[in-house]
């Protein structure tokens, strides 16, 4: 049984089981035919053709096809610099392609600037949170949220044509923010949140807009242990609810344990595509992905154990040591973990030097 499945299947009563949902329990397979680069997905929702960017002499991206599948949770994975933000500016308008066109549910998304690709549905977060520090939680929480009041000058001279709106904001954003367990920080600056509690903020936030897809770059890197499950959660709630996610992350463990499907760049290319088990013993992931550790199998957690492990010596490690999410500077105050609390956090990589 799937951790997926494990979730779903988890009756709150004990008495009766609870329906299946049809999102977690959809058991059709998600590619037309074999898993390989670039193969057509029975219900993709992201559809890139020859998408590319350069810099320089450098491809940073040279992706012929890929589909993201619909309703699923995608993790896109590879070695540092193997193009996986570049694709997500890409698609998310934050950078302009040297060639390439790609869909959003049937609709064409070349050229279209971020603000309106996140009015369409599809919404990112970045590996280093950008949250608004001198703004407080909600006033960040109101700012997700779609035809927000302070879009219009014209809107803001007359309070009854935004004063509605923004009492709506504020109970979606209230709601959310319970669902974070960010409520009490609803005041605070965001500035004075640790790592972690951004990272979730910048996902409750995405949330506000109510998307179809959520792209997250290394929802895990920087964030505390006690916070990892409160974000695997929350990410298998979404699709629980029937929205797509696409993530980038190093962390093997979130990618075997919540991934529906592992897409593989590197050097710009997608090299591989499959379930976690099947692309995580493939030859050509191994050896594209992880190098000189190719004697570790990571379809066991045994394997991939003993990989983070072998990669915290190595300098030219690519799992378990980003410092995406460092977000104090060195002299900045850790804050103590309160164990009880789960949003009580500091990052893993605070006070590094
Ligand atoms: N603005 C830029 N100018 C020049 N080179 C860039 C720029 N952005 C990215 N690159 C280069 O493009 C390549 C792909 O970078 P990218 O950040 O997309 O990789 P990545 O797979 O996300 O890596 P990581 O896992 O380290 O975040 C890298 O060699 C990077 O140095």
């Amino acid at each position: 049984m799937t951790d997926a499945q494990q979730f779903a299947d988890s009756p709150s009563t004990g008495i009766s089981p609870e329906p299946e949902n049809p999102y977690v329990h959809d058991a059709r397979p998600i590619a037309l035919g074999p898993a390989e680069p670039g193969c057509a997905k029975r219900d993709p929702i992201i559809i890139a053709d020859g998408v590319r960017r350069t810099f320089g002499a450098l491809h940073a991206v040279d992706v012929d096809h890929v589909e993201i599948p619909r309703h699923k949770i995608t993790a896109l994975i590879g070695p540092n610099g193997a193009g996986k933000t570049t694709l997500f500016n890409l698609l998310t308008g934050f950078d302009t392609p040297n060639a390439g066109s790609w869909t959003f549910d049937g609709h064409g998304l070349s050229g279209v600037p971020p603000h309106r690709v996140a009015r369409m549905g599809m919404v990112r977060t970045f590996q280093l949170t950008k949250v608004m520090g001198k703004l407080t939680v909600i006033e960040n929480m109101r700012l997700g949220g779609k035809d927000q009041p302070g879009e219009s000058l014209w809107k803001a001279m007359f309070p009854w044509l935004w004063k509605a709106r923004e009492a709506e904001l504020t109970t979606t954003a209230d709601e959310l923010l319970k669902k974070f367990k960010l409520h009490e920080k609803r005041e605070d600056y965001a500035a004075s949140l640790s790592g972690g509690q951004r990272k979730l903020l910048e996902m409750a936030r995405a949330l506000m807009a109510a998307p179809r897809l959520v792209m997250l770059d290394e929802p895990m890197a920087g964030v505390n242990p006690a916070l990892t499950q409160s974000l695997l959660d929350h990410i298998k709630n979404l699709k629980a609810t029937g929205t797509t996610v696409l993530f980038v992350e190093h962390d093997m463990h979130m990618v075997r344990h919540i991934a529906d499907w592992v897409i593989v760049m590197a050097e710009g290319r997608v090299v591989a595509e499959g379930p976690p088990q099947a692309v995580m013993q493939d030859p050509a992931v191994i050896d594209a992905y992880l190098g000189a550790h190719h004697d570790v199998d990571l379809g066991t957690a045994e394997g991939a154990a003993k990989l983070e492990d072998a990669l915290s010596e190595d300098e030219e490690s690519v799992v378990g040591t980003e410092d995406a999410g460092e977000l104090l500077t060195p002299n900045e105050p850790i804050d103590p973990i309160d164990p009880t609390d789960p949003t009580s956090s500091t990052d893993e990589t605070q006070g590094k030097p």
